[in-house]
C-alpha cells in the first residue's frame, strides 16, 4: 500500500509539524505527572524531557533528524528506560493517556491518529521489554532510528 490519496508523505508532515508534536508532549505529560499510577515511574522528570520527546518523534515520523544527530539517538532512547520495571497496567495506562492527548492535539483525521497510536502501542512495548533490565545494561547496537509511516514500520 502507498500513501493515501491527498495526505502529506510523511506522518510528521501530516500532524502538522514540530509544534504539534511539542503540545503533544506537553498536554501528555501534564496528564502523566498527575496520574498516581504513572508520576511515581516519572519522579526525575525534567521539563526538558517534554522537548526530547517531541524531538524523537518528529524523527520516527519522517521529520528533522535531530535526535539522532544531537540527543544520542536509538540507542540513548532504549537506554533512558532500562531499569524502569515498567508493568503492563502502567503501559496501558500511558496507551490511554496519549489516545486522550491525541485526541485533543492531533488533527481529527483518523487514520492519521490510528497510524501514530499503533507506533505507540509498538513502541511502548519496546520501552516495557528493555525496561525489566537493570540500568546500565549493554544493549549493543539497535540500529538506527526507527521510522513509522502510513504503512507502519518502514
Ligand atoms: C513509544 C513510547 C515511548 C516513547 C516514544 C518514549 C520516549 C522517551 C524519551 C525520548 C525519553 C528520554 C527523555 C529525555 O531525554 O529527557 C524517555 C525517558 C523516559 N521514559 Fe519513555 N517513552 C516511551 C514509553 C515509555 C513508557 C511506557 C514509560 C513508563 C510507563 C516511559 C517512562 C520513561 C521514563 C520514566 C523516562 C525518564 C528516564 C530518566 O529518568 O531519564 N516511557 N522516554
Amino acid at each position: 500500500m502507498t500513501r493515501p490519496s491527498e495526505r502529506p508523505e510523511t506522518l510528521y508532515e501530516a500532524v502538522g509539524g514540530s509544534d504539534v508534536l511539542r503540545r503533544l508532549s506537553n498536554t501528555f505529560y501534564e496528564a502523566v505527572l498527575a496520574d498516581p499510577l504513572l508520576a511515581p515511574v516519572f519522579a526525575g522528570f525534567t521539563p526538558t524531557h517534554i522537548e526530547h520527546v517531541a524531538v524523537w518523534l518528529a524523527e520516527i515520523f519522517g521529520g528533522p533528524v535531530r535526535f539522532t544527530a544531537e540527543l544520542g539517538g536509538h540507542q540513548a532512547l532504549l537506554r533512558a528506560h532500562l531499569g524502569l520495571s515498567i508493568t503492563e497496567e502502567q503501559r496501558l495506562r500511558w496507551m490511554e493517556l496519549m489516545t486522550a492527548a491525541v485526541e485533543k492535539e492531533l488533527p481529527d483525521d483518523e487514520l492519521l491518529r490510528r497510524r501514530v497510536m499503533e507506533y505507540f502501542d509498538w513502541g511502548t512495548k519496546i520501552a516495557r521489554e528493555v525496561s525489566a533490565d537493570p540500568a546500565g545494561t549493554d544493549l549493543g547496537d539497535p540500529g538506527p532510528t526507527p521510522r513509522w509511516g502510513w504503512n507502519g514500520l518502514r
